[in-house]
């Protein structure tokens, strides 16, 4: 059983703080159960481009309003209770108007620690 509080998290290498966005890791691949979940929020005025071309990742909304624009597809107005999951590792922009709380879940599980690169990818974790 692992039980862990998001303040365990803050402040350590598993807390991804950016210009766009601050990922809390709570469950990451050394936990060892096949995937990751993270306490993310996406700072209020914000735009990131991101393509999760080597993960599946699901984004449950539990706090504040926002979009989701598939690049050369839909928009779709994010608000608490909506979820997206990026099943078809579509390119997006995810765009903040207040600070919005996500859930996010990553298959296959992130090391903690990833950051996006220049293109919104996270590499497959080795460690
Ligand atoms: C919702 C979303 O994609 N935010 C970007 C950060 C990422 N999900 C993370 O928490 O690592």
């Amino acid at each position: 059983m692992i039980v862990k509080h998001v303040s365990d998290i803050v402040g350590t290498k598993n807390e991804v703080d950016t210009p766009t966005w601050d990922s809390r890791r709570l469950i990451v691949r050394s936990d060892g159960i096949g995937f990751s979940l993270n306490h993310t929020v996406i700072k209020p005025g914000t735009e990131t481009q991101i393509w999760y071309k080597n993960h599946v990742e699901a984004v449950y909304c539990m706090d504040g309003e926002g979009e989701i624009e598939v690049i050369g597809g839909e928009t779709y107005p994010i608000r608490p209770g909506t979820l997206y999951v990026l099943n078809g590792h579509e390119k997006h922009l995810l765009r903040a108007k207040s600070a919005m709380t996500m859930l996010c879940v990553f298959d296959p599980p992130l090391s903690g620690t990833e950051v996006h690169d220049a293109d919104g990818v996270y590499p497959i974790a080795q460690d």
